[in-house]
């Protein structure tokens, strides 16, 4: 890592310029720096007069949203470079495409994806996606279970996990979604209006003894290759296109945790429209394509990964009558309790999440983010009882009309 050090804006350019192939000798190039995550550096380069231009994304040697204080390891360009490419080959066309990664300077040069727009940025504007479920569905059966120990065998399966420890970026997690909301700690960050709520989650310990349950999968359940931090802000779209960006934190984690992610982030949207949109009919019209969407998302991932298994699966073991279902309702019980811990930590812990931020009015913001505490906690507290995502759906809705009743 010698010549390593954080490019400026010039010398990304100078970066670009010297890659065979991308640009013409002489091209007027342009570069911005246009990051907005909590760790990396993400510089656009484009030629005058062209659409589309090429993505540099650089680690920096520690977390950009705290600073030097907190010290970052450089290997996760390279799990995020890896696993773009592996996931290039399981779900074609739902990654950006790698053109380069640079070892010494933490540097991947990829697709450049800004004609597409955040996923996070267009539910806050109630964009509805017509692909986006089924997209995610895909992606999720064909990542997790291509990757998984009912298609690799099961030697070369932990030389995968060995490829993908990520100690660092997993321990982030262990502390930020599974232990550090729970308590009062120094890195939490909410708003002062729900303190008495987030002091009764303190005091909870029979909620916390469910976290500490997820807590304990998390960190020993080698499952499949997950991305790791499948929110709706490492979700780039379009109308008919849907490309997963961000997998620094891939690791062999239990699959739950992806599926988990998405619906978290679907619902702290859905929690935020109480905020954000006054008018009834349009955000309950809006608050039911997101349970849909999670629903189809549930659905499509359980039909093609089901149909994946069928296919490939040859283990004696695996192929037991029942246990496919078996396996199938614990992933989705797992993906509740994660999907639940994601909403509490984005509420009561570091990092929050635009939806809910960018709620003036700190009085209005506090029901949303209420909401989203209840949602979550119920998640958690009930994920066991979860045959059929058509149960978890319900439970929101119930869980939000009581609100608006109280
Ligand atoms: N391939 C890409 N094409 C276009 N924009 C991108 C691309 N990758 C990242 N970005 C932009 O950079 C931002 C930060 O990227 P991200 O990978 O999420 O960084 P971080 O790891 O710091 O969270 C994204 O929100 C998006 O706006
Ligand atoms: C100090 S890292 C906080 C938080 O940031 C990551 O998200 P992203 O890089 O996509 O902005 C991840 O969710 C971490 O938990």
């Amino acid at each position: 890592m010698s010549n390593y050090h954080p490019l400026t804006e010039a010398e990304a350019v100078q970066y670009a310029r010297s890659i065979p192939g991308l640009f013409s000798d002489g091209a007027v190039l342009t570069s911005r720096e246009i990051g907005d995550g909590n760790l990396n550096l993400v510089f656009h380069i484009r030629e005058e007069g062209r659409e589309k231009g090429v993505i540099l994304k650089q680690a920096l040697p520690y977390a950009r949203v705290v600073g030097e204080s907190w010290p970052l390891t450089l290997d996760r360009a390279r799990i995020e470079s890896e696993a773009l490419q592996v996931q290039a080959k399981l779900a074609e066309g739902l990654v950006p495409r790698v053109y380069k990664y640079d070892p010494d300077l933490a540097l991947t040069v990829m697709e450049d994806l800004t004609d597409h727009i955040v996923m996070r940025k267009g539910l806050i504007a109630r964009q509805q996606y017509p692909y986006f479920a089924e997209h995610m569905a895909r992606f999720l059966a064909r990542t997790l279970f291509f990757t998984s120990d009912f298609y690799v065998d099961r030697q070369e399966k932990k030389e995968w996990v060995r490829r993908f420890l990520n100690p660092q970026m997993c321990d982030i997690t262990e502390g930020l979604v599974f232990t550090d909301p729970y308590y009062d700690a120094e890195t939490n960050s909410f708003n002062p209006l729900i303190r008495t709520e987030v002091e009764a989650i303190w005091r909870d310990d029979a909620l916390k003894r469910e976290i500490a349950e997820l807590k304990e999968a998390f960190m020993t359940q080698a499952q499949a290759l997950v991305h790791g931090d499948l929110h709706t802000g490492s979700v780039m779209v379009t109308e008919t296109s849907t490309k997963v960006i961000d997998p620094e934190f891939a690791y062999y984690g239990p699959m739950g945790f992806d599926i988990g992610a998405l619906f978290a982030n679907l619902l702290l949207s859905y929690a935020s429209h109480e905020g954000h949109t006054a008018d009834e009919e349009i955000r309950i019209a809006y608050q039911e394509w997101l349970l849909e969407t999670i629903e189809t998302i549930w659905n499509g991932f359980e039909e093609q990964f089901s149909a994946l298994w069928q296919e490939h699966v040859t283990d004696e073991m695996w192929r037991v009558p029942g246990y496919r279902e078996r396996f199938l309702t614990r992933v989705l019980q797992d993906s509740a309790g994660f999907a639940g811990c994601k909403m509490l930590r984005r509420v009561i812990g570091l990092a929050p999440v635009a939806d809910l931020e960018t709620i003036e009015d700190p009085q209005v913001r506090a029901e949303a983010e209420m909401l989203a505490l209840h949602i979550g906690q119920a998640l958690i507290n009930r994920r066991k009882t979860l045959e059929k995502i058509g149960q978890l759906t319900a439970w929101v809705r119930e869980i939000a009309k009581e609100k608006v009743a109280k």
